[in-house]
């Protein structure tokens, strides 16, 4: 499945122009956002996964400004259209509704991509090592100098170690597997304290159902992803004030 999706982000990525006008602003304040908030909740605006629909209703700006009302320090928006329903444009919607900054989320794998990023109003880009290999230090050079904040996804120590070796402040653990979609809740627990002796910020991604599930993470990692649990909730804003109230 994952393998599928990076084909189609490669095809996507080479259908963009090469150049965006406005890529060299400083970068906005997706790294601040967290640092200044404790729990920092990254509410994420997804409709859909490899596994099905999540259960979200209401279209991505009215989504983003309940998860805003309810606290959240930061957004989150998946953007890749083949699997997980989203949209570039679900970004600009987002930010007509909220001042909060926004992470684009998706399998990014071509540069054209970053600089895209930055031209449809994220603050912040998803750069997965397992996905980008060799590649990951030119595109996290990449996004600072295109004005973005790259927030590095990884899955173990290995990678771990490649992301600390880049200029990267905030690095994601993704306890989901992304082969198996199957969810090791220690992962974040393990690889967080370590993230922090190198002085990034940790960022526990998936797999938190409850408030309960990010308390187990507190004082390993700094910010705390959640998608499903959030979207798919009847009230987003009271399910992001659960989170954000612990
Ligand atoms: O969500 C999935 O099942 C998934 C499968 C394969 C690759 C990526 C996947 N999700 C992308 C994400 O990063 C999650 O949306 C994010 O971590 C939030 O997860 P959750 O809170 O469990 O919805």
């Amino acid at each position: 499945m994952i393998d599928a999706i990076i084909a189609a982000s490669l095809r996507r990525g080479e259908l963009l122009p090469e150049t965006f006008p406005d890529t060299r602003d400083p970068v906005r304040p997706f790294y601040d956002a967290l640092a200044a908030s404790d729990p920092a909740v990254i509410a994420e605006v997804k409709y859909a996964s490899p596994s099905g629909p999540t259960g979200a209703t209401l279209p991505p700006g009215l989504l983003a400004r309940e998860m805003a009302a309810g606290g959240a320090a930061a957004l989150s928006v998946l953007t890749e259209p083949t699997v997980f329903g989203g949209d570039p444009s679900f970004i600009r919607e987002v930010k007509r509704y909220t001042d909060l900054p926004v992470l684009r989320k998706d399998i990014l794998v071509h540069p054209a991509q970053i600089a895209e990023s930055r031209h449809i109003g994220a603050d912040a880009v998803l750069l997965i090592a397992m996905v980008l290999g060799d590649d990951l230090p030119a595109f996290v050079n990449h996004s600072f100098a295109c004005g973005l904040e790259p927030v590095i996804e990884i899955a173990d120590e290995v990678e771990l170690q490649a992301a600390v070796a880049t200029g990267a402040r905030i690095i994601g653990i993704n306890n989901r597997d992304l082969r198996t979609l199957v969810i090791d809740p220690d992962r974040a627990s393990r690889l967080g304290p370590l993230i922090r002796s190198y002085g990034r910020i940790p960022v526990a991604m998936s797999g938190i159902m409850a408030p309960d599930d990010l308390r187990r993470y507190r004082g390993r990692c700094g910010a705390f992803l959640i998608g499903t649990a959030i979207s798919s909730a009847e009230d987003p804003k009271s399910a992001t004030e659960a989170f954000v109230c612990m």
